[in-house]
């Protein structure tokens, strides 16, 4: 299922945070965000699962905008994995998971073997099946990160959108969630820091600065030493990483006349 954001305009306090910004998520394609702090990545990806209302533009599952689902609709379609969560909710990962299920429930239905099982899969593939016990508020931040996204895959959706689901996590963890999203070939958003993880495990990037996307495309189209310098200020040498040849930066500070 195609996710589409078209035209959104999101203002906060009469500010504009995000100007103008369209992108289409396609189905199977891993889609990145990406832009220095404070360009509008986080503000963008939470209109796409809907926590905040754009004032103009909409988004699209399909060709539904998603201001007309029900919640429960909505939450079968798009799995979300936002930055910030509660920590302070007093139970075990297993439960925080099985949340993931409440969209394709009756209310008050008993959880089924198919259920168990997609929970047992969601643990499994996110490596926290050691830790399904622990009280969720105990977690570091990691270990946060990837139940949050364990309930995301609990959820069984076409649709993911993940705001910057790396952070936090060591690097082989970082390399197992952007292996994983692949493999997954569900439509994915999400937001990622890391120019190099970015680079390595995205179909397309969309660039935001200042709120607006300035450059939308393959990684090897997008991450130039240009725009390197123009958006995020620092200097990049461009080269081809020796094993998979994708674009690989190597960052050094900007020099300043
Ligand atoms: N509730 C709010 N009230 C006031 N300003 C806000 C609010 N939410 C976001 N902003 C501002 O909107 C801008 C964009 O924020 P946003 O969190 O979308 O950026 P981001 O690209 O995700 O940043 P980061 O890389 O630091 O996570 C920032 O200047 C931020 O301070």
């Amino acid at each position: 299922m195609t996710l589409a954001i078209e035209d959104v305009q999101v203002k906060i306090s009469g500010r504009a945070i995000v100007s103008d910004a369209s992108l289409i998520a396609a189905p199977g394609e891993v889609s990145g965000v990406i832009g220095p702090n404070g360009s509008g990545k986080s503000t963008l990806l939470r209109t796409a699962f809907r926590h905040l209302k754009p004032h103009a533009g909409r988004v699209l599952l399909g060709s539904t905008d998603i201001a007309t689902l029900r919640p429960a609709d909505l939450a079968r379609k798009v799995g979300a994995v936002p930055q910030e969560t509660r920590s302070d909710f007093d139970i075990t990962v297993r439960e925080m998971v099985t949340m993931g299920r409440t969209p394709h429930k009756h209310p008050f239905a008993a959880m089924t073997t198919a259920d168990h099982e997609i929970i047992g899969d969601a643990l499994s593939k996110t490596d926290i099946e050691q830790i399904a016990e622990r009280r969720y508020a105990t977690l570091s931040g990691g270990e946060r990160q990837r139940v949050l996204l364990a309930r995301a895959l609990a959820q069984r959706t076409e649709v993911l959108v993940l705001d910057e689901p790396t952070n936090h996590l060591d690097v082989r963890h970082q390399l197992d969630l952007m292996l994983l999203v692949r493999e997954l070939g569900l439509t994915t958003l999400m937001a990622v820091h890391d120019l190099n993880l970015a680079a390595g495990h995205c179909d397309r990037l969309h660039v935001l600065d200042g709120g607006r996307i300035v450059a939308s495309g393959k990684p090897a189209e997008v991450l130039t030493t240009d725009l390197v310098r123009d958006v995020f200020e620092v200097d990049a040498d461009v080269v081809a990483h020796p094993r998979t040849g994708v674009p690989h930066l190597i960052l050094s500070p900007l020099e300043r006349p």
